[in-house]
C-alpha cells in the first residue's frame, strides 16, 4: 500500500471506531480488517499504529484542532498528529491525494486549521485533564489515588505495554520455553515479579507460534499472574473462581495445583466460558468444571462456605489496563464507575458466602480507582464482620509483596498494568467439641445391702 492508502484506511478504521463509540477498538479493528482480508500484515500494522497513535493523544489532538477552528474529525486528528510530531502542512498536503486508495485532498478549511495548528504556540497551557488524555470527571479520583506519581503515572499509563506471558509450568519449565520461543525468534526474558512470566518487547505474533500453539504459553500481564499468585491455591484445594470469564486465571490457577484438586469457573456470560474451552484444552488443565450464574440459581446455595479460596475478579472499569486500550480513557463514562461499584459489592457478598471458615477469598481489579479498590474492601469488611485482611504469605510473590494484604501495582512503579488484589480471611469457626458430661457418682448398691426402707 501506498502512504496514501494506509493514511485513508487509517481514516476509515477511526470513523467506524466514531460510529461504535461504546465498541471497545480492538474488537472494531479486528472486524475492519477481516473485511479487508487484502490488507498484508506489514500494512495492517502501520495503519494500526496511525490509528492507535491517535488514540493515545485524542484530548491533545482535539485540543488544538478545536482551538485553530476546527473540527475534530478523522482526518484532522490524524493529520493534525503528524503536525504535531513535526511534519510540515505542505507535506500532509502531498499525502492527502485524490484516488481511489487515498483519502482525497484536504479541504481549504482543513488546511487553514492545520496552518494554525503548525504556528500554535507549543507552550501554551492545556487543561490538567487534557494534558494527562484523561476525562475530566476522572481527574480528582486518580489525583487522590496518586497523588505526587500522577504525571508520572498517566505518562506510563499512555505507553505501549510490553507483551508478557505466563509459561504454563504444566507443560514446560520458563527456561525451557524461553528457548523454544527464541528458537522461533521470539526473544523473551524473565519477568521480574512473576516466577512464571515471560517478557517480549511489544506486540509480536505470539499466537501463531508454536509455543503458543502447544499450550506452552499463554498471554497474560504479569500483574494478573501476580493476583493468581496472592490466590495461594494448592493441588488439594477446592477453589472458586468467580468471574472467570474465558478463563485467564483459571488456567493460571489450574497450574498452580498442578492439575490436581478441584476448580469450578463461573461466570454470568455464555460465550466468555465458551472461550474459556479451547483455552483450557490447549493448556492440558483437567480439573476446571464450568458454571453459568443464573438469577435464582440454587447452586451457590448449595455450595455455602464450601470453597477454600475464592477468587473474585470483578468486572471493572479497566483503567490499569490503558496502556493497552487507550481508547477506553475516553469511553469512560461516570456512570460506568457508579454502575460497577455497584455491582462489585454485590459480587462480593455472594462470592463470600462461599468461602469456607478459615479459607480466604482474593478480590481483584485491572483498576486504579480508590473506588473500586480500598474503598470496596473497607465496605465489604464493615458489612462482613467475619472476614479480615490476611497477608498471602506464599512463596511465588516477591518478599516486598509478601506480608501485606493488599497489592498494589501500577505501571510506573512496577512496569504492569494496575492490578489490586486484596486477600481475605474467614474466621475459622470454633472447634465443636463434645460437652464433657460429668456422671454422677453412682455407687453401686451393695450385694448385700438390705433394701431401703
Ligand atoms: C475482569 S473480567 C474476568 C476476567 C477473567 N477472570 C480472566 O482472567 O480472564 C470480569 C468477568 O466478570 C463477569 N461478571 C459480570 N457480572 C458478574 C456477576 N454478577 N457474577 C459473576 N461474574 C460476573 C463478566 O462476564 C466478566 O467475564
Amino acid at each position: 500500500m501506498t502512504p496514501s492508502a494506509r493514511l485513508a484506511a487509517a481514516i476509515d478504521l477511526l470513523a467506524e471506531m466514531d460510529a461504535a463509540p461504546r465498541r471497545p477498538a480492538d474488537a472494531v479493528a479486528n472486524s475492519f480488517f477481516r473485511e479487508r482480508r487484502f490488507i498484508g500484515g506489514g500494512d495492517r500494522r502501520a495503519i494500526s499504529a496511525l490509528v492507535w497513535d491517535s488514540l493515545r493523544h485524542w484530548r491533545r489532538a482535539a485540543w488544538f484542532i478545536e482551538r485553530a477552528g476546527g473540527e475534530p474529525t478523522p482526518r484532522l486528528r490524524i493529520a493534525s498528529r503528524q503536525i504535531l510530531t513535526g511534519s510540515t502542512p505542505g507535506a500532509i498536503s502531498q499525502a492527502f491525494v485524490e484516488g481511489r486508495f487515498a483519502p482525497g485532498a484536504l479541504t481549504q478549511n482543513e488546511r487553514h486549521t492545520l496552518d494554525r495548528i503548525a504556528r500554535a504556540d507549543p507552550s501554551e497551557q492545556q487543561p490538567d485533564a487534557v494534558r494527562l488524555e484523561i476525562p475530566d470527571w476522572l481527574f480528582p479520583h486518580l489525583q487522590a489515588r496518586f497523588g505526587a506519581d500522577l504525571e508520572k503515572e498517566l505518562e506510563a499509563l499512555g505507553q505501549e505495554a510490553t507483551l508478557d506471558l505466563r509459561v504454563n509450568t504444566l507443560r514446560g519449565d520458563r527456561e525451557t520455553v524461553r528457548k523454544k520461543l527464541m528458537r522461533e525468534g521470539l526473544h523473551a526474558e524473565p519477568t521480574p515479579l512473576s516466577p512464571w512470566g515471560l517478557r517480549l518487547p511489544g506486540r509480536l505474533p505470539v499466537t501463531s507460534s508454536a509455543a503458543f500453539k502447544d499450550g506452552l504459553v499463554e498471554i497474560q500481564d504479569e500483574g494478573s499472574q501476580l493476583v493468581v499468585a496472592m490466590l495461594g491455591a494448592t493441588p488439594e484445594m477446592r477453589v472458586l473462581d468467580y468471574c472467570a470469564g474465558a478463563g485467564g486465571k483459571t488456567l493460571a490457577i489450574a497450574m498452580t495445583m498442578q492439575n490436581r484438586g478441584h476448580i469450578i469457573a463461573c461466570d454470568v456470560s455464555v460465550p466468555r466460558l465458551d472461550g474459556a474451552v479451547r483455552r483450557l484444552r490447549r493448556a492440558g488443565a483437567h480439573n476446571v468444571e464450568r458454571h453459568l450464574l443464573t438469577p435464582g440459581d440454587k447452586w451457590a446455595k448449595r455450595r455455602a462456605k464450601s470453597f477454600d479460596r475464592v477468587l473474585v475478579d470483578a468486572p471493572c472499569t479497566g483503567t490499569g489496563t490503558w496502556r493497552r486500550n487507550p481508547d477506553a480513557r475516553v469511553r469512560l463514562e461516570e456512570r460506568d464507575l457508579k454502575e460497577l461499584t455497584v455491582k462489585q459489592a454485590d459480587i462480593l457478598d455472594r462470592a463470600a458466602a462461599l468461602v469456607r471458615p478459615g479459607g480466604r477469598m482474593v478480590y481483584a481489579t485491572c483498576s486504579i480507582l480508590d473506588a473500586e479498590n480500598r474503598n470496596q474492601i473497607d465496605a465489604f469488611m464493615a458489612r462482613n464482620s467475619d472476614f479480615s485482611l490476611v497477608a498471602p504469605d506464599t512463596a511465588e510473590i516477591p518478599e516486598r509483596f509478601r506480608d501485606s494484604p493488599i497489592l498494589s501495582l501500577s505501571p510506573a512503579k512496577d512496569e504492569t498494568d494496575g492490578f489490586f488484589a486484596a486477600v481475605l480471611e474467614r474466621k475459622a469457626e470454633p472447634a465443636i467439641t463434645e460437652p464433657t458430661i460429668t456422671e454422677p457418682a453412682v455407687t453401686p448398691p451393695e450385694a448385700d445391702a438390705p433394701p431401703a426402707p
